[in-house]
């Protein structure tokens, strides 16, 4: 691991952790308040998306007054120092002779990938070559021009580093591409580029690591590639939250974390379903989520199936008590007078009556329960199907009955 690296994340009471699952993880040195910020950094590159592109200040997405460049009057800049910065990075390739964006509409979302792909190039290549950027005499002010806490060098090693994911693509993701690289390819003069599998990695990288900026309202207004953000694991129940102010990325920690803890954010709005969380996971970021949500909804699947073999050998005990566990997932995830409650409770009434009948002596609490569960399962059915009134006072009774049998608290 690079010691620019780990001396920059320590300041910020951070380390990386290998970990044989994700990689590498980020964990902590010290406890972070919930609300507080853990870590800002700029992107390597960043633009806004292509309907706000006379809107925002082309460098910083910022939302003020712009000045057009006097060149090819197509971008859009705050002030000189904004201006400066894009030119050396990136404008001064490609103002005036702006290469259209030829692969909208062939891949979704191809041409942002294609633009960010060009312009981290422009500004990777001079470092690459050997001379970082010092060869090239319009280069030497670059690093007094950009801001002070943008080590560049640092994001581009960081950058290289991030895993390329390449050899556990999903056919279908690879393909996405492996079909820009092509295009790509064709349409370039350039030898360096007539590399596929070198494209092909590349891509995957972007595909893993850029993010989306947003405002303060949660709009989408551009597309930055941010080697530090990038060293974040996922986690469908995240401790940490990614903001921005500008370009600036600001990583707040959304509850308190104590020292060794991993910080994680979240790739996608977790309040998608599991399966459609795990194939975005899959198809974008090449992984199978193995984050606390996700293990937790693995374990509602193994409860629900030990239910039914439990059932299934008349082990009637130890039924109704897994029985109880499932029903109330079940109170969770359905409304209240859905079919799926009704056969739930019906599956544990039965299971509780078995156990009546196999232990004469327990007759009584038990007797009473089993029953009122049996009732309230033909009541929910009943409604369900249109052929009872429903009489609220009384399932008000049952519902919370069976919310102190199950001792499941909401609050
Ligand atoms: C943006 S990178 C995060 C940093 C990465 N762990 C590394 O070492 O470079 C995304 C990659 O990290 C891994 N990853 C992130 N979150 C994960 C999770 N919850 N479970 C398994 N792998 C994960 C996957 O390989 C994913 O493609």
């Amino acid at each position: 691991m690079s010691r620019s690296l780990d001396e920059f994340l320590s300041k910020h009471g951070l380390k990386i952790t290998p970990n044989p699952i994700s990689h590498r993880t980020i964990t902590t040195t010290r406890s972070f308040r919930a609300g507080t910020t853990i870590i800002k950094s700029y992107p390597l590159a960043a633009f806004p998306l292509p309907i706000y592109e006379k809107e925002l200040c082309n460098q910083c997405l910022k939302n003020t007054k712009l000045q057009a460049c006097s060149a090819c009057k197509k971008a859009f800049y705050c002030s000189s120092i904004c201006q400066k910065q894009a030119w050396f990075t990136q404008h001064k390739f490609t103002c005036k002779k702006r290469l259209p964006l030829k692969y909208e509409n062939i891949v979704e979302g191809a041409e942002l990938d294609e633009e960010m792909l060009r312009r981290v190039a422009l500004l990777i290549s001079p470092h690459r070559s050997g001379n970082n950027g010092l060869g090239d005499s319009k280069l030497n002010g670059l690093y007094d021009i950009l801001p002070k806490e943008m080590n560049i060098s640092l994001l581009i090693e960081v950058f290289e580093a991030l895993q390329s994911h390449k050899e556990s693509h999903p056919p279908y993701a690879l393909f996405r591409y492996e079909s820009i690289a092509s295009l790509v390819v064709e349409n370039s003069n350039s030898k360096a580029s007539k590399d596929i599998d070198k494209l092909v990695s590349y891509l995957c990288i972007f595909g893993c690591n850029n993010f989306t900026i947003h405002d303060e309202q949660m709009f989408g207004i551009g597309e930055g590639t941010y080697p530090i953000g990038s060293l974040f694991n996922h986690s469908c129940h995240p401790n940490a939250v990614v903001m921005y102010d500008g370009v600036v990325q600001i990583v707040k920690c959304i509850e308190d974390i104590d020292a060794g803890d991993e910080i994680t954010i979240a790739y996608l709005d977790v309040v998608h379903p599991r399966r459609k969380r795990r194939e975005i996971l899959r198809e974008k970021y090449f992984f199978n989520c193995h984050c606390r949500k996700c293990g937790d909804d693995d374990k509602i699947i193994v409860v629900a199936s030990l239910f039914y073999e439990l059932e299934k050998k008349q082990e009637w005990n130890e039924a109704a008590k897994v029985g109880k566990i499932v029903l109330a997932i079940y109170l969770i995830a359905y409304p209240r007078f859905h079919p799926m409650i009704g056969w739930q409770l019906f599956r544990l009434g039965q299971c509780m009556s078995q156990c009546v009948k196999d232990d004469v002596d327990r007759g009584g609490k038990t007797r009473e329960e089993t029953l009122i569960i049996l009732k309230h399962a033909k009541r929910v059915l009943a409604i369900t199907f249109g052929t009872e009134i429903e009489n609220r006072e009384v399932e008000n009774e049952i519902h919370l009955l069976i919310l102190q049998m199950t001792k499941l608290q909401f609050q």
